[in-house]
C-alpha cells in the first residue's frame, strides 16, 4: 500500500493491509481498523491536504428528491435481492423479472419504524426485457404477496417461549438452470412483546434455509413448497455473539456463494458480533490499527474506555458440510470492525477475477465513538475468501455513502434534521449487482419516510477503490427499483404445464416445444422456448 505523506493534522496514517489470501479454513481475521475508519472524515476535512469540504462525490450517492415515487400497493418495502445463483447471476424465470423483498403492511396500526418485527419475505415480478424507459416511474413491480405459507417459518421455534416472530434478509438460490428448485436463506426471528409492545430481552436469530418452487404463466408469478423451514446456524459464543453475551447482538444476512477457487463448495457470508461478553471484552491494539509513532493515534486504554468497546462488528463465513446444504458449520470471521463499528450488515461477496470484494452496509449511528461516517455500503478488497482486506477508497472502507455533512451531529437514524442532512437516511440496504449496478431502498428523504424502492445507480469498483458513475441515468440516479437481470432461465414444462388456455399450449407444440423432450440438449430447449416466448402474445 502506498504511504500517504505528509501526515495530515489530525487523521492517523491507516493500517497497512495488503489483501494476502489466506486459506478459508485459518483462523485469520481482517481488520477495519479505527485507523482505517478514521479516513472517512479525513477525506472530508477541509483542513487536510487531500479532504475537501464535504464526502467525495465519488463515494456519495446523488440525493434523492422529495418527491420519489412509491412501488405502491399495501405494503412497504425494504432490503430488496434478486432471483440469482450462487455465482450472484440474476435471472428472469420464464419470461419474468422476480425480486424478494422485506414487507410489511402498511395499514396494520404500526408504524414505519416498526416494521422490522412484522416483516416478512414478500416478492414482486414485472415482464423482463421492457426498456427501463417504457417502464412505470417505479419500476412497474407487480406485488405477488408472501413467499413462505403463513406461519411456516414459526416452525423453526415450536416448543421455545417465543410469542412473536419475523422474517428478515437473505438470499434466494436458483439451484438448477432450466429447473424451477429454489433455496431461500433468511434469518428467522423470534422475540417476546412487553406490556409496551416493547420486546422483551434479546430477540432469538437463527440462520434457516427452506425449499421451494416458482412457476410462472404468462399472467403472473407464484410459489409452493417452502413448508419446511430447517434451522442451519445461530451464534456459537466463541467466534459469533450471542443474545445472552449481548442483548443487542446481531445475528442475521446469510449470501451464499461458489468460490473457482473451492470447486464444489458452498460458503455463506452474514452479518455477526465479535465473540465476548458485551462491555467487558476490550479492544487490543490490532483493533485499533495505529502505525507505530504515529502523532494521532489513540491509546487502548482510551480508546475501550470511551463506549467504543461496546461495538464489535463482524462479517461472519460458514461452509456447508451437506450437499444438500441443509448443515454448517462455523469459520472464522472474515473481517471484524471492533472499536470501529457495531453492523456490518447485509454483507456479499463479489469474486472478479482474481479479486474477492466483501460488501456491506452500515449506519451513521452504529460507528464506536470517535468514528463518523455516513449510512451505506461499505466493502473491502482481498484475493482470496479469507485475505488480509483493504477497505476501500484509501483504507477508508466506504464505499458509497448518502449525502451527509459529517460535520453536524449524527442524530437518530430515522430523523435527519432537514436544514443541515435533508438526506443523509435517503436510502439503505444497498446491494451490488451485475453491470456494477446497486439498488437499494428509500428510508427518509427530508421528513418523508419511503418504504420503496430507490434510484438504481452505478459503482465501478476498481483495485482497493470505487467510484459512482455520476453519468449514469439522470445525474447518476437511474430508474428507481431498476432491477434486471443479466440471464435467462427458462423451465420448459413448467411453461407448458401452467399455460392458461389449449389454444397457447397449441402454439406451443407447433412451435415445436414438444419434440425437444428426451432428444434435445438443455439449450435446444431453452432457445426453442426463448423464441416461443418472444414471438407469442403476452396480455
Ligand atoms: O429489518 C431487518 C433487516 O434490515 C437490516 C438491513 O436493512 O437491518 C436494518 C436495521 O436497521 C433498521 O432500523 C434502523 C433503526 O430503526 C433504521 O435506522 C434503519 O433505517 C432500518 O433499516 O434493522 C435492525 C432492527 O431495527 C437494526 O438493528 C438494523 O440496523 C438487516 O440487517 C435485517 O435483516
Amino acid at each position: 500500500m502506498a504511504e500517504r505523506l505528509p501526515l495530515e493534522p489530525g487523521y492517523p496514517q491507516p493500517t497497512i493491509h495488503t489483501g494476502a489470501a489466506h486459506d478459508p479454513y485459518e483462523s485469520y481475521t481482517a481488520k477495519w481498523t479505527r485507523a482505517d475508519a478514521r479516513q472517512i472524515k479525513a477525506m472530508s476535512d477541509p483542513n487536510v491536504p487531500t479532504g475537501a469540504n464535504s464526502m467525495p462525490s465519488a463515494l456519495t450517492m446523488p440525493a434523492i428528491p422529495v418527491s420519489f415515487p412509491t412501488i405502491g400497493g399495501t405494503v412497504w418495502v425494504w432490503d430488496t435481492w434478486p432471483l440469482t445463483d450462487a455465482d450472484g447471476n440474476q435471472y428472469s424465470y420464464n419470461g419474468w423479472d422476480v425480486i424478494f423483498c422485506l414487507t410489511a403492511q402498511q395499514n396494520a396500526g404500526y408504524g414505519f419504524d416498526d416494521r422490522h418485527v412484522h416483516a416478512r419475505i414478500g416478492f414482486f415480478y414485472r415482464r423482463t426485457g421492457i426498456p427501463e424507459s417504457r417502464r412505470p416511474v417505479a419500476g412497474g413491480w407487480i406485488y405477488g404477496g408472501n413467499v413462505f405459507p403463513d406461519g411456516a417459518s414459526a416452525q423453526v421455534y415450536t416448543g421455545q417461549p417465543y410469542t412473536q416472530q419475523a422474517e428478515w434478509s437473505g438470499s434466494t438460490r436458483l439451484m438448477q438452470l432450466g429447473g424451477n428448485q429454489l433455496t431461500t436463506f433468511y434469518t428467522d426471528l423470534a422475540f417476546n412483546r412487553d406490556a409496551s409492545g416493547g420486546n422483551i430481552s434479546a430477540p432469538q436469530a437463527t440462520i434457516t434455509k427452506t425449499d421451494g418452487q416458482i412457476h410462472a404463466d404468462f399472467h403472473h408469478v407464484w410459489f409452493t413448497g417452502f413448508t419446511t423451514h430447517t434451522a442451519l446456524l445461530q451464534p456459537d459464543g466463541v467466534y459469533y455473539q450471542t443474545r445472552l453475551q449481548n442483548e443487542f447482538f446481531s445475528f442475521r444476512d446469510p449470501f451464499t456463494f461458489h468460490d473457482p477457487a473451492h470447486p464444489g463448495q458452498t460458503f455463506m457470508v452474514f452479518e455477526g458480533n465479535s465473540a465476548g461478553v458485551r462491555g467487558e471484552t476490550p479492544c487490543d491494539a490490532s483493533d485499533l490499527g495505529y502505525r507505530a509513532n504515529d502523532p494521532y493515534a489513540e491509546t487502548v486504554d482510551a480508546v475501550n474506555t470511551s463506549g467504543a468497546i461496546y461495538q464489535r462488528a463482524n462479517i461472519g463465513l460458514a461452509v456447508a458440510t451437506k450437499p444438500d446444504l441443509s448443515a454448517w458449520k462455523f469459520l472464522p470471521p472474515l473481517v471484524s470492525g471492533n472499536c470501529v463499528n457495531d453492523q456490518t450488515e447485509r454483507p456479499e461477496m463479489h469474486i472478479v477475477g482474481n479479486r474477492y470484494y466483501l460488501l456491506t452496509i452500515s449506519h451513521r449511528t452504529t460507528f464506536a465513538a470517535g468514528i463518523d461516517g455516513p449510512d451505506g455500503a461499505y466493502g473491502f478488497m482481498g484475493y482470496g475468501i479469507r485475505s488480509d482486506y483493504v477497505p476501500l477508497n484509501r483504507n477508508s472502507g466506504l464505499m458509497l455513502g448518502n449525502p451527509t455533512d459529517l460535520n453536524t451531529a449524527a442524530g437518530a437514524d430515522y430523523a435527519p434534521d432537514p436544514s443541515q442532512n435533508p438526506n443523509a437516511f435517503q436510502s439503505y440496504s444497498h446491494y451490488y449487482m451485475p453491470g456494477s449496478l446497486v439498488e437499494s431502498f428509500i428510508d427518509t428523504v427530508q421528513t418523508r419516510r419511503g418504504g420503496t424502492l430507490a434510484p438504481t445507480v452505478q459503482v465501478f469498483l476498481r483495485g482497493a477503490g470505487s467510484s459512482i458513475n455520476l453519468g449514469y441515468g439522470a445525474g447518476g440516479l437511474g430508474g428507481y427499483g431498476d432491477i434486471s437481470p443479466n440471464r435467462i432461465n427458462i423451465d420448459f414444462w413448467d411453461l407448458i404445464q401452467n399455460l392458461s388456455s389449449p389454444t397457447t399450449v397449441s402454439a406451443a407444440l407447433s412451435a415445436g416445444l414438444a419434440t425437444t423432450q428426451g432428444a434435445s440438449t438443455a439449450r435446444a430447449t431453452e432457445q426453442a422456448a426463448r423464441d416461443f416466448l418472444s414471438g407469442a402474445s403476452v396480455n
